[in-house]
């Protein structure tokens, strides 16, 4: 059976090789769990609420209307941080393909929050496509406008929780000549560094990163994992080290930033603006790929 489907939640099994399985909140949508052949490729906090009380801590939280916290736009300004998709209950839609597995999540405005869409009554269709590869898994995303007459201006991000060994010894490679935007620093340059190495918090956001930049996470000169982007032409990367996860009540064990790295595809350096009865295209593919150093164009 390729699809389980309980009250809260859808399993997904490659048929090809039932350790092969992906996992979806439906509160959220949220990917908790990718196997690849019993291998658990991402990575979630033992804290993480799973019961709809807040957004999952892992996994692949949704990122919509709005990335971080807005304080100049009239609407995007009164959602919580990083909006609304990832603490609305999405609708199951059903299987569409059944090898490679392939389901879809559905989410609107009469579905969404309430709580959240009093604050951003904006109308919008989601539709969330998840598909369970032999050697990798896509989430695509399709955004609607159903207006008529408004305009949907938006952020789109997958915030991904990497599984990795130890962040001390992992680094990101291809992001390199790159602008970024570091957010603690509050500055914004060209990173001429030939690959990113952790040695404390880091949240950054690489603007406008060609597709043609596979970003992968490498250990020791093996890649452990590679993130391929279409029309995400952002990539945050971000690890709270201690103090940070030491201060997130949903973040454990408090040693767990050391065991993942956020490869986050997005739209967030600009908004989208989405003209009346248009829809709007993004995807993400993790896979295991071979190492593959990109040189700067
Ligand atoms: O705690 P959350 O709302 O899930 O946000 C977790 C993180 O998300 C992104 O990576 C942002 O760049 C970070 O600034 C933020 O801390």
């Amino acid at each position: 059976m390729s699809v389980q489907e309980t009250e809260t939640e859808v399993i997904l099994t490659h048929p090809d090789n039932k350790a092969t399985t992906v996992k979806i909140l439906k509160y959220g949508a949220t990917v908790y769990s990718w196997t690849l052949a019993g291998q658990e490729q991402l990575w979630l906090s033992t804290a993480a609420h799973m019961d709809g009380s807040k957004p999952v801590r892992g996994g692949i939280p949704l990122v919509f209307p709005v990335f971080g916290k807005n304080e100049t736009d009239e609407l995007l300004s009164k959602l919580p941080q990083h909006g609304l998709a990832r603490n609305s209950t999405w609708e199951f839609l059903g299987q569409t393909k059944s090898n490679p597995p392939t389901i879809q999540f559905g989410l609107n405005k009469n579905i969404a929050n309430p709580e959240m869409t009093k604050l951003w009554s904006e109308e919008f269709n989601l539709i969330l496509t998840i598909e369970l590869g032999a050697d990798f898994l896509k989430t695509a995303i399709e955004i609607e406008n159903p207006s008529t007459s408004k305009d949907l201006k938006f952020n789109w991000l997958f915030h991904t929780y990497l599984r990795i060994p130890d962040i001390e010894d992992t680094m990101i490679s291809n992001l390199v000549g790159m602008k970024v935007h570091d957010k603690l620093l509050q500055e914004a340059f060209i990173d001429k560094h030939p690959v990113i190495q952790f040695h404390q918090e880091t949240d950054v956001v690489y603007e406008k990163v060609t597709e043609e930049r596979v970003v992968q996470v490498v250990r020791q000169g093996h890649p452990l994992h590679t993130v391929k982007r279409d029309n995400l032409p952002d990539v945050v990367v971000w690890n709270p080290w201690t103090e940070k996860s030491g201060n997130m009540a949903d973040f454990e064990p408090k040693s767990g930033f050391k065991e993942m790295v956020c490869i986050e595809p997005g739209y967030v350096t600009d908004f989208v603006t989405l003209q009346p009865g248009k829809k709007w295209n993004a995807s993400q593919i993790l896979s295991k790929d071979k190492l593959k150093y990109q040189a700067i164009q």
